[in-house]
């Protein structure tokens, strides 16, 4: 995130928004939204959307253009995209150690990704903002009691109590601050230092130390190519490459914009172009369960000017691909769309194929980007919900089967991760198993990678990109010679 001397957004209004062509909040509802809170006190919620109406944007507009310029870039095959952080986010873990620890694992699997593959790597968190879920049932049940199920901190609380599962509009106003607290130590860590590539070896070494991720192999590969980063760097530097450079990197925000009142309130009209942007994130979504074409989701997210993404899981056709596409992206516009796949490590390679071919028969240039979670979750026999290492890796090598097959660019990944070193995905090399989840179980919602997990999939997403490469004649990257570990 590049503090750019950008002119933020301000003094939006509703009518602003309805000139610019915005729906509404009540025409957004009138299309029936999927997976909303259900406020008891409409009186209340317009008061805490006013008040948010109010607030600065917690991104400027500009910082979006050049995000989709570089999903442009990946669209194009000649970068890689990143994208990774917590399933929910919760206030509780709007913590400076909690923030450091999914950066320097994001920005380590970045630098496995750049280094070992030799190919730019967009990054992006799924942080500071996600804190709303979309919920498969209405309900959870508890030894007979039945409450409303937790939809995230934007929504409910956590406690299984009447009281907290009641929806509470104010926590949107929650949720902006968490979001602007994380994103302020967000952009210190990446422009202030602690980001600098020199420094790489210390974003491990606490880890490295105190859990012997040297046994396990990702940490011990970690080291390997932190020490000879650090050679060519020195070489660098010593052939007059000025060590500045090396100080930043560019990161960028993104969450499933998933309630319509808190998305729609943070909308700006930008005074550079007089469009709207979603200045409550980068990058946002649409989930897998409100990508309905005539739905609400897409309707608001039509009009918004971010680079946006598109869940698509196993039920997804060609054609609805494409009418998504058509009805989000009309100008074709590289950079603007970004599908992201989860289709399931069983079904990818059945699935996947029709819908990228149909798609890029179409003569559109969209990034697809492989979500390898959400498509393998499932109940463990002691009742945690996990997903399986081995799954996940299935599912990416599927992704990039397919991709190969067809000599388009497998743009990037996108995963549920902590920096911590939780028990909550079984598999990896640390054969975590069944039995091992309770022991650091700490997801309010989906199960996440832990650290080692998530630098072990980076080194084997750097092996496929680098594999592949060598067949796929259409990529502009291909010159890259394979680096081998
Ligand atoms: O993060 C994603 C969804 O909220 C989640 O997969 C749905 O989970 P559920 O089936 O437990 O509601
Ligand atoms: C809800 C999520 O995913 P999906 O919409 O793909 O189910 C998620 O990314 O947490
Ligand atoms: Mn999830």
């Amino acid at each position: 995130m590049s503090i750019a001397s950008r002119v933020p957004a301000t003094g939006t209004t509703p009518e602003l928004l309805k000139a610019a062509g915005l729906p509404t909040l009540a025409e957004l509802h009138a299309l029936d939204p999927k997976q909303q809170p259900g406020y008891a006190d409409p009186a209340k919620v317009d008061q805490v959307v006013d008040s948010l109406r109010r607030l600065p944007p917690l991104v400027f507009a500009g910082e979006c253009d050049e995000l989709r310029g570089q999903l442009a870039k990946v669209a194009a095959g000649e970068a890689f995209i990143l994208q990774g952080g917590d399933c929910a986010e919760t206030f509780d873990g709007v913590t400076a150690t909690n923030i450091q620890g999914k950066l320097r694992t994001l920005l380590s699997m970045a630098v496995v990704l750049t280094y070992a593959a030799q190919v730019p790597v967009v990054k992006i968190g799924r942080l500071a903002g996600q804190y709303a879920k979309p919920r498969s049932s209405d309900v959870e049940t508890r030894d007979g009691v039945s409450l409303p199920a937790y939809r995230g901190d934007a929504v409910n609380g956590f406690a299984f109590t009447p009281e907290s599962r009641t929806p509470d509009p104010d926590r949107l106003l929650g949720v902006y601050n968490a979001s602007a607290a994380t994103l302020n130590l967000a952009r210190g860590f990446v422009t202030g230092g602690f980001a600098d590539i020199r420094t790489m070896h210390t974003w491990n070494s606490t880890f490295v130390n105190q859990y012997g991720v040297r046994a396990s192999g990702a940490g011990q590969r970690y080291e390997q190519l932190a020490a000879e980063i650090e050679r060519a760097l020195a070489f660098m530097v010593a052939a007059g490459v000025d060590p500045e450079k090396m100080r930043t990197v560019d990161f960028y925000s993104s969450h499933e914009a998933l309630i319509l009142e808190y998305e729609h309130a943070l909308t700006r009209i930008d005074s550079r172009t007089q469009r709207p942007y979603d200045t409550s994130g980068h990058f946002i979504w649409i989930g897998e369960r409100t990508r309905q074409l005539d739905g609400a989701h897409v309707e608001l997210f039509r009009h918004l000017r971010n680079p946006i993404g598109v869940k698509l899981g196993p039920t997804t056709t060609a054609d609805t691909a494409l009418e998504l596409a058509d009805r989000l992206d009309p100008d074709h516009e590289p950079g603007r769309i970004t599908f992201i796949t989860r289709m399931g490590a069983g079904r990818i390679r059945d699935l996947l194929p029709e819908v990228v071919e149909k798609v890029t028969a179409s003569g559109r240039q969209v990034a697809w980007i492989c979500d390898p979670m959400h498509g393998n979750t499932f109940e463990a026999a002691n009742g945690y919900k996990t997903r399986a290492f081995s799954d996940v890796i299935d599912e990416l090598n599927g992704f990039f089967d397919v991709h190969d097959e067809l000599g388009t660019w497998p743009g990037g990944v996108h995963v549920e991760l902590t920096g911590d070193d939780v028990t909550e995905c079984v598999g990896g090399a640390d054969e975590l198993v069944e039995a091992d989840l309770v022991n650091r179980y700490e997801t309010l919602c989906d199960p996440r990678l832990n650290r080692n997990q998530s630098l072990e999939l980076a080194f084997l997403v750097a092996e496929r990109l680098t594999d592949g490469r060598i067949n796929r004649s259409a990529n502009p990257v291909q010159d890259f010679q394979p680096i081998t570990f």
